[in-house]
């Protein structure tokens, strides 16, 4: 089992992360973790914070040599604007002059760091979280709510990652699909073949664009789309897509519902700040088909091996991974500090108010598919372990040979390709369904 947890506020001294259960021999590059933490701060419409905050990285411990140890890792990603919060964040007691004089340091753009936020913003956590933690004002409460919290996420992820290639020839990408209401009509292709689909070869051209996207006109769309929302003080949602390469079948299972793999990834990716909806392949688009038009029909390619001629079920069936390329959609609701500032109540007298408005990002879009990303890699992590275990890579990479070398030779699947008679196992080359030691 692997398991993760963070800790950290938005403007605290650091976050910190731990992951346990990660094997032995994991070569974990620290430029590859800080690129990974780069990518998050991308993506046109965000706020002046990214611009001039850096995720200072450090790894505490599970590591030597720059390779796992199979002991718990822990890691930081220090605040490198904390000097201005060590009065308002400092979790030692204070002295009030100190808190005092922290009010008035700053930026014009930033925020009168002391000040009591008590006109709770409609859509984020500040009222139900004074409700609930019985604070006065919002501050206590969106230290946490806060995404920055996603930083500590991604820096695990990419550890993860770093586990799911070397040890199972895994590889992922993400991508925008949609922010604000472009693009406004659905893929017209509702039965894609992998050739069709972003591979993680295509991730330094994704990054390379300002909103994360390999279609050059929906580019300049989601600009334009983004640039007219900040015009009128607004902001933006959008949608992401995860997809993972070179899955074995058979992660997960069907045997009880919180095996299933979609159920772990949907949840995962429902802990994402502003995730309102997930859905796998086709989703909610499948609803509206007939069976004959919805499902991946099952034949075998001219190499032998066992393939889903179209790509719609998103890589899953029965709660397990088919060996098809996984994808998974998250939708993210538009951030909730809207410039043009919503109707709320100032909790302090009562009255009614316009809520809380601070520096903040336009659209995350961009960002939040970096978080999905490393999400997806931490639950198929998990997952990896679980179906074939062992305390190192080496061992984990045997188990999985010896699992796939058992497979009856009829139903010998070839992973993450459509390309049904041709012989060409493409993208497959990168996967696991084909590896053996
Ligand atoms: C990468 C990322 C960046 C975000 N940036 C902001 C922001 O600048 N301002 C804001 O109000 N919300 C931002 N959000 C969204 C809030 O964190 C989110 O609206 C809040 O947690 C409430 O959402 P919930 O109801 O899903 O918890 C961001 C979310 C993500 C994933
Ligand atoms: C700091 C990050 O994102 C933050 C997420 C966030 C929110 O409410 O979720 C609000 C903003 O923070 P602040 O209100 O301090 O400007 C974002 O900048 C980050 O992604 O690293």
């Amino acid at each position: 089992m692997l398991r993760w947890l963070t800790a950290g506020e938005s403007h605290g001294p650091a976050l910190t992360a731990m992951l346990e259960g990660l094997p032995a021999g994991v070569r974990v590059d620290r430029t590859a973790v800080e690129a990974a933490l780069a990518r998050r701060r991308l993506g046109y419409g965000r706020g002046a914070r990214m611009s001039f905050e850096a995720d200072q990285l450090s790894f505490l411990a599970g590591m030597r040599h720059g390779q796992t140890l199979g002991s718990p890792i822990a890691l930081q990603i220090a605040n490198s604007e904390w000097d201005k919060w060590a009065a308002v964040m400092n979790p030692e007691p204070v002295e009030a002059g100190d808190l005092e004089r922290a009010s008035d340091i700053g930026a014009p753009q930033e925020i009168a760091r002391n000040k009591a936020l008590t006109r709770p913003r409609p859509g984020h956590a500040d009222l139900v979280g004074m409700q609930k933690y019985g604070f006065t004002e919002a501050r206590p409460v969106l230290e946490r709510a806060s995404a920055r919290e996603t930083a500590a996420r991604v820096a695990l992820g990419a550890v993860a990652a770093a586990f799911l290639e070397q040890a199972a020839g895994i590889r992922l990408v993400s991508h925008t699909v949609a922010v604000g209401s472009v693009p406004g009509e659905e893929r017209a292709q509702d039965a894609p073949d992998a050739d069709t689909l972003p591979h993680p070869d295509d991730v330094a051209r994704i990054d390379a664009d300002p909103v994360r996207t390999l279609d050059a006109d929906l580019s300049t769309a989601i600009v334009a789309e983004i640039d007219a929302a900040k015009k009128d003080g607004d902001t933006l949602g959008g949608v992401v897509e995860v997809l993972a390469w070179g899955l074995p079948p058979g992660l997960g299972s069907y045997t009880h519902w919180d095996r299933r793999l979609d159920s772990r990834l949907a949840g995962a990716l429902m802990g994402i700040q502003a995730i309102k909806g997930v859905e796998i392949g086709e989703g909610f688009r499948t609803a509206a088909r007939r069976g004959s038009q919805a499902h991946d029909e099952i034949a075998r390619g001219s190499d032998g091996q066992v393939r889903r001629t179209t790509q719609r079920s998103g890589g899953t069936e029965g709660g397990m991974s088919t060996g098809e390329v996984l994808r998974v959609r998250a939708a993210m609701k538009p951030i909730s500090t809207v410039p043009r500032a919503l109707q709320t109540i100032d909790v302090s007298t009562g009255e009614a108010a316009t809520a809380i408005h601070q520096r903040s990002d336009v659209c995350a879009v961009p960002a939040a598919g970096v978080v999905a990303e490393a999400m997806v890699a931490l639950v198929l992590a998990d997952a990896v372990i679980e179906k074939f275990g062992g305390d190192s890579v080496a061992e984990v990479r045997r188990n999985l040979a010896g699992y796939l070398a058992a497979i009856p030779e009829g139903m010998v699947t070839g992973s993450g390709t459509g390309d049904l008679g041709t012989g060409d196992t493409g993208a497959g080359d990168t996967g696991a369904g084909q590896e053996s030691e």
